[in-house]
């Protein structure tokens, strides 16, 4: 097959697919024949709290498996070719002290690239790269335990983007960004070729997605563009804020 033709190809299968899906969390029943076809480069994830979420960025990425049923991230079934997966996926999670592991800035950013078998200089020079190309050039030898909430979301994200996923998976993201950094955020991400998955309860942030997902209750809602079901999600929750005053 033409190289022209094979990239035509892949660019038409789903980048996620769930199949019948079943997964418990905490004793309790989450999904329950959960299905869906994911082909748009960009989607967003709304619902309330608990509604799954997190849960089935977790799906996607292989974090966790389900009880029952297929999830193809890639192509690549989570439960039986996850190892495959962290090279081609990132995940940006909500809470970062979830997800550094290393004491310096540089470290942090360098392992995935060590892991992916890149030489040492390399790999020093690529760190050195996005450090420059996010304007924290001097952060390198910092420790990440002396850096705010937000500036250790920002080393988390650099961590992921250097690795330069296919898809990247973020978990309300902007949680503690400062507005500028969120901004330029934002901006980077309409230029990104990776497609991504981004549950947010800023839903500004998500003006921007292909398509909407709306979760309750580990169940779709409503499915579609987000000039749809932003609204319809946001009038929804004002209307339960004010049932409950
Ligand atoms: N680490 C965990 N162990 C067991 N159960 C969990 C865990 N994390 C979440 N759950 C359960 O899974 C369900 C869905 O949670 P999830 O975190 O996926 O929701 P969410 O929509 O991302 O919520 P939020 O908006 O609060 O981040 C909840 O009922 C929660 O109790």
């Amino acid at each position: 097959m033409s190289e022209a033709a094979s990239s035509t190809r892949q660019r038409d299968l789903p980048l996620i697919t769930f199949e019948n899906v079943d997964l418990q969390r905490a004793g309790r029943k989450l999904f329950s024949g959960f299905s869906l076809s994911v082909t748009e480069h960009r989607i967003g994830l709304v619902g309330h709290n608990g509604s799954g979420k997190s849960s089935l960025l977790r799906l996607i990425h292989g974090l966790l498996k389900p009880d029952a049923g297929t999830v193809r991230t890639l192509g690549l079934d989570t439960a039986k070719e996850a190892s495959q997966l962290p090279a081609q996926v990132g995940f940006l999670f909500q809470n970062p002290d979830h997800q550094i592991l290393f004491p310096t800035v540089s470290e942090e950013i360098s392992f995935g690239l060590l892991n992916q078998g890149l030489h040492a200089s390399e790999v020093d020079q690529r760190v050195k790269a996005i450090l420059t190309d996010y304007g924290c050039e001097a952060w390198g030898k910092r420790a990440v335990d002396e850096l705010s909430g937000g500036q250790k979301q920002l080393v988390c994200l650099m961590a992921v983007m250097v690795l330069e996923p296919r898809l990247l998976l973020l978990d309300e993201p902007f949680a503690s960004l400062d507005f500028a950094t969120r901004l330029s955020f934002i901006k980077r991400m309409r230029k990104l070729q990776p497609g991504a998955v981004i549950a947010s309860h800023d839903l500004e942030l998500l003006q921007d997605c292909d398509r909407v997902l709306w979760l309750e209750q580990g169940a779709v809602k409503a499915d579609g563009h987000p000039k749809d079901i932003l609204p319809a999600y946001q009038a929804e929750a004002i209307a339960r804020a004010e049932k409950e005053l």
